[in-house]
């Protein structure tokens, strides 16, 4: 096995978070093993098709979590928040003192799952997005009191092949979910309402597309291949008394920032209710 080679994965509830960091880690080409459960077959059979990844479904398998997770050393939770408790029963009994377990989920505490899993399983807490597709998440870790240094660097050198990590105490990871983990919808947002701006000035449906997407990805590509500050890059687009200036001026008018502020305290105040069980 080379160095770089992580130990045998399971990810159990291989959806929009579980898959794109399936994906990521596959690309990375550093995964010896995965093997990834959802609830239907048309699912799985998606999955199967990822070189080296055994894609299993309840539908065909009721035991497939248990199948998974008996053989695995570190387990991926990614299943909805709501499904995690009765997940960690079913999977409990075949955990192994050693099994490294890693929560996906917004709003369960690491405490529920040492509840449920009982001692001599480490337990770490994740907040990823969905840019681990293609090697660009932001995955906030958290380390349980059971999660040693050593499995505490496991973790963060698989989520590290699918892009940044922070590590940061528990207390946080919510505040960093409403930044990061719900962040790229945010910017799916802007990039839809921007191509609405484009629509609304009479062009065609593909060329607003084009003008609104392509602006956010050349300008991230920008703000990456530069490393220059974002107000210096915005600068750099608003002439003095030009256009750029106006437009700038409407939405810092809107109070873009109290928006953002408002927006991600919402998001923080579900985390917490979703933490008391609502
Ligand atoms: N989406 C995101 O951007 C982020 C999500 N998260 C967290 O990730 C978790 C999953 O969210 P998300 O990926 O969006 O949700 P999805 O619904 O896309 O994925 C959940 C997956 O779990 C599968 N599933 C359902 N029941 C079971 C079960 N009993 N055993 C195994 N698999 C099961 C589903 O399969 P099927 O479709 O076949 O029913 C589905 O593929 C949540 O806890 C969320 O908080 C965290 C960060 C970001
Ligand atoms: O919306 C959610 O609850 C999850 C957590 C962060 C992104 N998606």
């Amino acid at each position: 096995m080379a160095n770089d080679t992580l130990p045998s994965i399971a990810i159990l509830g291989a959806g929009s978070m579980g898959g794109a960091i399936l994906q990521g880690l596959v690309r990375s080409g550093q995964a010896s093993q995965v093997t990834v459960t959802n609830r239907t077959s048309a699912k799985a059979a998606a999955l199967s098709e990822l070189t080296g990844v055994t894609s299993l479904s309840l539908e065909a398998d009721p035991t497939a979590n248990v199948t998974a997770a008996a053989s695995a050393d570190v387990i991926l939770v990614g299943v909805k928040p709501v499904l995690v408790p009765e997940l960690l029963r079913e999977i409990a009994p075949v955990l192994r003192p050693g099994t490294v377990l890693v929560s996906l989920a917004a709003g369960v505490t690491i405490d529920t799952f040492e509840e449920i899993v009982g001692e001599g399983i480490a337990v770490l807490r994740s907040m990823p997005n969905t840019p681990a597709v293609v090697g660009k998440a932001v995955t906030g870790v958290s380390a349980g009191p059971s999660a040693s240094s050593a499995e505490a660097a496991l973790v963060r050198r698989l989520f590290e092949t699918c892009g940044a990590v922070i590590e940061l105490p528990e207390a946080q990871i919510d505040a960093l979910s409403t930044i990061s983990g719900s962040g790229p919808a945010y910017v799916f947002l802007l990039i839809e309402d921007l191509t609405e701006a484009a629509r609304g000035k009479g062009f065609s449906d593909a060329d607003a597309r084009l003008m609104a997407e392509q602006t956010f990805i050349g300008a991230a590509a920008l703000l990456a291949a530069t490393g220059e500050d974002p107000a210096e890059l915005r600068r750099r687009v608003t002439s003095p008394k030009g256009t750029t200036e106006r437009a700038i001026a409407v939405l810092q008018g809107a109070h873009l920032d109290g928006v953002f502020a408002e927006a991600t305290d919402a998001a923080l105040a579900r985390a917490k209710e979703m933490a008391a069980g609502a």
